[in-house]
C-alpha cells in the first residue's frame, strides 16, 4: 500500500512508526516507513516474531531455478561480478525473483553464520512474510534502497545491513532483485552508500543484457548523451516493432521519459523521440555499422543501431521436425507461483521414476496433457517415447486396436502387415491414457490385465511382450463417482491411481496474473504487448471455463486487436466482458460507513471505549484484550478508530 492508497500524510505515518517503535530511531527514508507501516497494518507482523523464515525445499528450488533459468543464466555474469567486488569485504549477493524468493547466492566464506541469517538460495524475503527487509521492499517499493541493521522489521535481522536494487524488464515490471548483505556492521548506514552504487550498477548491466536477450530479434538502438565521460548507467535501450515504435526499453530510457513528463514511452514512435524516422536512421548510421550523433533539444546524443540477430536453425537436415518453436514447458513452468500446485508438484517428484501410475484430475484444458508430457521430460524415460491415446476421441471399436495392436491377417480389412498398439509404442517410455473414464468396460479388463502383468499379447501374436513403461492418465470426469455407479472398474481404478495430481481450475489458481503474463510473452507478438490495469482486473476474476486453452485463444485475439501493444478492454470478447461484469459487480456497499455505526458494533464499541480509558495508548490496550499491538491497529484500521490528535 503507498502513502496514497493509506490516506495517510507522511506526517500520520511518523507519527504511527514513532508510536509503534518508541525504542528505535525514525528512519529517514519515507519507503521505510511505509513499509514498517506496511509490516504492521497489511502484513499483521510483531518485530519480535521469530521463525518467519521461510526456506524452500530442494525440489521446489530446483523448480523455481527451472523455471527462472534464462533470467538467471543472463543475470549470472552480474552476481558473479558484484560478488567479485564485494565478497572479500564480507558481503553476499543475492538474486531474486519477483516474488523475493532467492535465485541464486555467493557468500564471501563457506561458515555457516551467512545461512543462518537467511542469505541462500530458497529463502523468501517477502514483505509480507519477513516485513522490511531489502528485497522484499526493493520489491515492493520498486526502488533501490539501503535496509541498514534495525531498520529491518523484525529484530532477528537486525545483525543484516542490505543494499538492494530493482531489476527491471523491458516493459517496466520489476524482475527480481539484486541484494548485497553484511552482518554486523559496526558502521552508520553512511558507510553502505558505495555498495549500493555497485549494486544499482550491477543491476543496470543485469537489466540491459535481459534487454538485449529478449530483443535479440529485434531492431534496437542505444542513445547514449555525448558527453565526454559517458556513465554506462546513462545508455538508453529501445526496441522498436516493424513501425518504428516502442516495445520495449531499458530503466534508463523509461526514467528519462519519464523524468521529462514525456507520458507513456511504449507505443510512441521513434520520430516522437528523436528528429529522425527509422528509415533516415539506417541510412544515417550505414545500415548499424556506425553510430549518429543527433541534437535532441539543447543537447547532443549518440544514436547507434544494432540490427536483429536472424534466427539461424541449429537443426540438421535429418533430425526430426519438432512440435513447435518453443520447448514444451517444464513442470516449474507450468505450476507456476501457485502455491498448492507447487507443493502437488513437489510430492510428484518424489514418486517419479519409482514405477508409479499417475492420475492427473482436472478439468478441461488444465493442462492434463502438458503436465503428463512434462513429467515424461523430467523422469528418466525421457529419452524413451512419449504416446498419446485420447479414449473419447476415436470410436469405441477401435480403441482396442490402437492400444493393443495386430499382428497380420488377425481380421479381415487390417493393414496387411500388421500395426504396432499404443502400448507397445509406448515400451521404454510413457503412455498417456487421456480421458481414461471413456474407456469401454471390456478394454478396462484387459488394461487391467496387461498392467498387472506387464506384458501384452497383440491380437493374432504368439508370444506374450514383456513392458516397461510409465502410465499416466487423464481424466476430467469423477472416477469415484464413476465407480459408485458401476461405470469404471475400482480395480483398475486403483491401478492407475498410484498418485493423483490434481490440477486446479484457472480461476482458482492463486498466480492467475503472472499465469496470463506468461501465457501472453507466449503467443505470437505477445511478447511486446501489455495488458492495461482494467483488462488484466477482468482476465482475472472471468470464471474461464475452458480453463487455460480458453485463455490462450482471448490473449490471441487480443494480441491481434492491440493498439501500439496496448490490449484494453476493446481488446478482449465480448462475452468474456459481459460475463465478467455480471459475475462479478460488486453488491452495492456504503462506501464509508459512518464511524458512530462502526462504532455501535460490539466489537468497535468496546475497543472505543478502552482507548479512550487508556488515553489511546495502544500498549495498554492490547495489554488489556491480549492481543498484538499488530492485531491492535488493524482493528483500528477496520473500525476507524483515530486517536484524536491524528485527526486532520
Ligand atoms: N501452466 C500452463 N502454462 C501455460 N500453458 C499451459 C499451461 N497448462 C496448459 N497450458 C496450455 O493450455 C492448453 C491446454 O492444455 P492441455 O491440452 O494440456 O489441457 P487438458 O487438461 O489436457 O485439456 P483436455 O481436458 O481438454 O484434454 C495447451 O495449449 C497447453 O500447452
Amino acid at each position: 500500500m503507498s502513502l496514497q492508497s493509506t490516506g495517510a500524510g507522511p506526517a500520520d505515518l511518523n507519527a504511527f512508526v514513532g508510536d509503534y517503535f518508541p525504542d528505535r530511531s525514525l528512519p529517514s527514508d519515507g519507503l521505510i516507513v511505509q513499509s514498517w507501516y506496511r509490516s504492521v497494518v497489511e502484513h499483521g507482523l510483531e518485530p519480535a516474531a521469530r521463525g518467519n523464515k521461510v526456506v524452500l525445499s530442494a525440489a521446489e528450488i530446483h523448480r523455481h531455478q527451472d523455471f527462472h533459468h534464462d533470467y538467471m543464466s543472463i543475470a549470472g555474469q552480474g552476481v558473479s561480478g558484484l560478488a567479485k567486488r564485494v565478497g572479500q569485504a564480507g558481503f553476499a549477493v543475492l538474486l531474486s525473483d519477483e516474488h523475493g524468493i532467492a535465485l541464486d547466492s555467493r557468500v564471501p566464506t563457506t561458515g555457516s553464520a551467512y545461512a543462518d541469517s537467511g542469505l541462500i538460495v530458497g529463502s523468501r524475503w517477502d514483505e509480507s512474510l519477513v516485513g522490511t527487509n531489502g528485497i522484499g521492499t526493493g520489491l515492493a517499493s520498486g526502488s533501490a534502497l539501503i535496509i541498514h541493521r534495525d531498520e529491518h522489521f523484525l529484530r532477528e535481522n537486525d545483525r543484516l545491513s542490505c543494499s538492494v536494487s530493482p531489476i527491471f524488464d523491458s516493459l517496466g515490471n520489476v524482475r527480481g532483485c539484486l541484494n548485497a548483505s553484511c552482518l554486523n556492521s559496526n558502521g552508520p548506514k553512511e558507510a553502505q552508500y558505495l555498495t549500493l552504487q555497485l549494486v544499482i550498477m550491477y543491476a543496470r548491466m543485469i537489466e540491459n543484457a535481459y534487454f538485449r536477450h529478449s530483443h535479440r530479434n529485434t531492431l534496437t538502438l542505444m542513445v547514449k548523451p555525448c558527453d565526454e565521460i559517458s556513465d554506462l548507467a546513462n545508455e538508453q535501450l529501445l526496441a522498436l516493432d516493424d513501425q518504428g515504435r516502442v516495445i520495449g526499453a531499458n530503466r534508463a530510457a523509461f526514467v528519462e521519459h519519464e523524468t521529462h513528463g514525456h507520458g507513456v514511452l511504449l507505443g510512441r514512435r521513434l520520430s516522437d523521440l528523436l528528429p529522425v524516422d527509422v528509415d533516415e536512421l539506417l541510412r544515417l548510421n550505414n545500415g548499424g555499422a556506425n553510430a549518429t550523433r543527433l541534437r535532441v533539444g539543447t543537447r547532443l546524443v549518440e544514436v547507434g543501431l544494432r540490427m536483429p540477430v536472424k534466427v539461424r536453425s541449429a537443426k540438421p537436415a535429418d533430425s526430426r521436425p519438432t512440435a513447435g518453436i518453443h520447448r514444451a514447458p517444464t513442470l516449474g513452468q507450468l505450476s507456476g507461483a501457485d502455491v498448492r500446485l507447487q507443493q502437488r508438484v513437489a510430492r510428484l517428484y518424489r514418486v517419479l521414476d519409482k514405477d508409479l501410475p499417475i492420475l492427473i484430475n482436472g478439468e478441461t484444458g488444465t493442462g492434463k496433457e502438458a503436465f503428463a508430457r512434462a513429467i515424461h521430460q523430467a523422469s528418466r524415460r525421457r529419452t524413451g517415447p512419449f504416446v498419446a491415446l485420447n479414449c473419447a476421441a476415436i470410436p469405441e471399436t477401435l480403441i482396442e486396436s490402437e492400444l493393443f495392436g495386430y499382428r497380420s491377417g488377425s481380421f479381415t480389412g487390417a493393414n496387411k502387415k500388421g500395426m504396432k498398439g499404443k502400448l507397445e509404442i509406448a515400451n521404454g517410455g510413457t503412455l498417456f491414457l487421456d480421458e481414461i473414464g471413456d474407456m469401454p468396460a471390456h478394454l478396462q479388463t484387459r488394461l487391467l490385465r496387461v498392467l498387472a502383468e506387464r506384458e501384452i499379447s497383440p491380437l493374432g501374436a504368439d508370444t506374450p511382450l514383456p513392458l516397461d513403461i510409465q502410465v499416466i492418465s487423464a481424466t476430467h470426469q469423477n472416477l469415484s463417482q464413476m465407480i459408485a455407479g458401476k461405470a469404471f472398474r475400482e480395480d483398475l481404478f486403483y491401478r492407475l491411481n498410484g498418485m493423483t495430481l490434481q490440477l486446479p481450475a484457472l480461476r482458482e489458481r492463486s498466480d492467475i496474473g503472472s499465469l496470463i503474463e506468461a501465457v501472453l510473452r507466449d503467443q505470437p507478438g505477445g511478447e511486446h504487448c501489455r495488458i492495461d490495469t482494467t483488462s488484466m482486473a477482468l482476465l482475472s476474476r472471468y470464471a474461464w471455463p475452458g480453463n487455460i486453452r480458453q485463455l490462450i485463444n482471448v490473449l490471441r485475439y487480443a494480441v491481434a486487436l492491440a493498439d501500439n501493444g496496448r490490449i484494453t478492454t476493446d481488446c478482449l470478447p465480448a462475452e468474456l466482458l459481459d460475463q465478467a461484469q455480471a459475475l462479478h459487480s460488486p453488491a452495492p456497499v456504503e462506501a464509508r460507513p459512518p464511524l458512530a455505526r462502526l462504532a455501535a458494533d460490539d466489537e468497535g464499541q468496546h475497543l472505543l471505549e478502552a482507548l479512550r480509558r487508556h488515553q489511546w495508548n495502544i500498549t495498554a490496550v492490547a495489554d488489556e484484550f491480549a492481543v498484538a499491538r499488530s492485531t491492535l491497529y488493524r482493528k483500528m484500521k477496520k473500525y476507524r478508530l483515530v486517536a484524536p490528535n491524528r485527526l486532520s
